[in-house]
């Protein structure tokens, strides 16, 4: 099932949740919600589901106007980080459930419900769990069993909120793995939230960057590592460091700083910030340079250190120890940046780029 979100806004009292959305999800993508808390992604997972409504706005899917039809109505799979299973249900009959309640006319008969239970619990690896209650699973099987009843009433469209949130990381990879895998096999659309960088790029097919009630981009994991669309997801990315630059024909100059590795940019002349990562950045002894070692550490493969100018601005600089520069505090340094993102001063924090940065010139 395709969805088709437009122009959607929610307020609630005097926030403004979500500001105006527009996204397009393929029948059978998997795509991620990512975001800082906050951003608005539950919420827009709420009313895909019909648990709210927004203010204004279309939602429709596969075509049909789902804003008019229940939430009963929209077979969709739901799976919530604090999943609630019932404690006083087995296993079996937890995945049973949606079954069970269907109206008489469309439920299964009982050898059906449990020829489809059976299937699923093999499907998911729980099968040797049946007769269990939640309280005698581990968080990832409670997962597990979560999801076995979102998928039992064959959803057209499968939503998940934080699904593995609560757990533990290694558990967390073997489960995006599995559900990667579910979800090729079941192909239900699916639309999944996150404020895990790894697990949003690791699983879905597109992300969908979300601040503060706005997408401010979607496309895939290196497109949006490289390219960040605005300073927010650049930052959201880990380009900490930020800096002021003059743009000229392109070029991008700073004070003690060396450029020259980055690409011209269709961008016009000007006052403009970099963003970059503490990794992307290196510290090279330069005695005229304006920077100096203010703190210098070592894990063993990596070199940490803060180089300082003296108005006081302060850059993270991470770098490989071997094959680096004799560098001790106090040193005189410049920083040659590896990988940037540039946006000129006169945009909004969270507007869409002047130009887009791909459309960077032939040098
Ligand atoms: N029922 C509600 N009434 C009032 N405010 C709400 C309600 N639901 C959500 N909000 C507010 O809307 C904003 C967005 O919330 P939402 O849960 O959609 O964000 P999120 O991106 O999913 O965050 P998180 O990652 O923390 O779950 C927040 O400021 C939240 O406090």
């Amino acid at each position: 099932m395709s969805i088709t979100i437009s122009g959607m806004t929610k307020r609630f009292d005097r926030t403004e949740v979500l500001q105006g959305i527009d996204l397009d999800v393929a029948d059978g993508e998997l795509v991620a919600l990512l975001g800082p808390s906050g951003s608005g992604k539950t919420t827009l997972l709420k009313i895909i589901a019909g648990l709210e409504w927004p203010d204004s706005g279309r939602l429709q899917v596969a075509g049909q106007d789902w804003l008019q039809l229940a939430a009963r109505d929209r077979r969709i799979g739901f799976v919530f980080q604090h999943y609630a299973l019932f404690p006083h249900m087995s296993v079996r009959d937890n995945i049973a459930f949606g079954l069970e309640v269907m109206p008489r006319g469309q439920r299964p008969s009982r050898a059906q419900i449990a020829a489809k239970v059976d299937e699923l619990m093999a499907f998911l690896q729980i099968d040797q769990l049946a007769d269990r209650y939640p309280a005698q699973l581990s968080g990832g099987q409670r997962q597990r069993v979560a999801l076995g009843r979102a998928l039992a009433i064959q959803p057209r469209v499968l939503l998940l909120d934080e699904p593995f949130g609560a757990l533990d990381a290694a558990i967390r990879r073997d489960l995006r793995r599995w559900l990667r895998g579910v979800h090729e096999a079941t192909g239900s659309t699916t639309i999944f939230v996150t404020h895990d960088q790894e697990e949003a790029f690791e699983l879905a097919d597109r992300v969908v960057v979300m601040g503060a009630g706005r997408i401010e981009q979607i496309g895939h994991a290196d497109d949006i590592h490289d390219h960040p669309a605005s300073p927010f997801v650049a930052r959201f990315m880990g380009a900490t460091v930020e800096l002021p630059v003059t743009l000229a024909a392109g070029r991008a100059t700073g004070p003690g700083l060396d450029l020259s590795a980055l690409p011209r940019r269709a961008l016009p002349d000007g006052p403009a910030r970099i963003f970059a990562r503490p990794a992307d950045i290196r510290a090279v002894p330069d005695p005229a340079a304006c920077w100096t070692v203010s703190s210098l550490g070592s894990t063993g493969a990596e070199l940490h250190l803060t180089a300082t100018k003296p108005d006081g601005t302060e850059v993270e600089v991470q770098m490989p120890r071997r094959g680096a520069p004799a560098l001790s505090r106090g040193a005189p340094v410049a920083l040659r940046i590896e990988a940037a993102a540039v946006f000129p001063d006169s945009r909004r924090d969270h507007a869409a780029p002047v130009l887009p940065l791909r459309k960077e010139i032939a040098r």
